[in-house]
């Protein structure tokens, strides 16, 4: 299996896993299949320990990504002081807890001071701060972080909003239950009106 890393210098095609690591963890989930009381032999289970290791080293790939690198690889001079919103940015995530995925949505706006970056580099943020073991306040926290400390702008907004699996398959079993979570800075902490103004673009019900 291939996939792409941002190590934050540009993209990387990773075109395997790292054989010592990938080796070690199959051996685990092999033993996790016997101790289910399945046969980790059976024809459909042989690879599973491998394809299963493979599977946690991509969900968890974020902790080789440099959120704030990528943030200044495409940062960029400009006047402009309005509101910027991406909204409905895609996230699956781990919760850390029980490392089952939760998934949702991420909307992020800041207003620049002096600096813009590229859009989908916000969308690269959620993600390597998502593709970790998490808990959803701190990737909410995280994301906001890292925009205001790399392009210091007027405020930055981030609403999260998911599903967690470990509240749907198991546990308390709540098949429709949405977790919200935000954190602001700047004009977004201080200022209601631009609050609700980003709350008004990312169509919420929280103002
Ligand atoms: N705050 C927060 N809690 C989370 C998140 N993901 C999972 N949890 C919660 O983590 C808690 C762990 O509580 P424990 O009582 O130690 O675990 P548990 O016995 O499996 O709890 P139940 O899920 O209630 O069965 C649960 O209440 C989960 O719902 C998250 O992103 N944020
Ligand atoms: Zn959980």
């Amino acid at each position: 299996m291939e996939f792409s890393l941002n190590n934050g210098k540009g993209y990387v095609k990773v075109e395997s896993y790292d054989d010592e690591t990938t080796h070690q963890l199959a051996r685990v989930y092999e033993q996790s299949l016997r101790l289910l009381g399945e046969d980790p032999t059976r024809e459909g289970l042989e690879k599973t320990p491998i394809r299963v290791a493979k599977a946690m080293q991509f969900l968890t790939q974020g902790y080789n990504m440099k959120p704030d690198e990528i943030i200044r690889s495409a940062m960029f001079r400009e006047d402009y002081q309005q509101m910027v919103v991406v909204k409905d940015i895609e996230l699956y995530s781990m919760c850390e807890h029980h490392m089952l995925p939760f998934f949702g949505k991420a909307h992020v706006a800041y207003i620049p001071r002096h600096h813009i970056t590229g859009l989908s580099k916000i969308a690269r943020v959620v993600e390597a701060f998502a593709r970790r073991l998490q808990v959803q306040e701190r990737l909410t926290t995280q994301i906001k972080d890292c925009i205001q400390t790399t392009l210091n702008p007027l405020g930055v907004a981030v609403v999260i909003e998911a599903q967690h699996m470990c509240m749907q398959m198991r546990g308390v079993q709540k098949q429709h239950s949405v977790t919200t979570t935000s954190d602001f800075t700047g004009a977004f902490l201080k200022n209601l009106a631009t609050r609700d103004e980003f709350f008004n673009i990312i169509g919420s019900r929280l103002h």
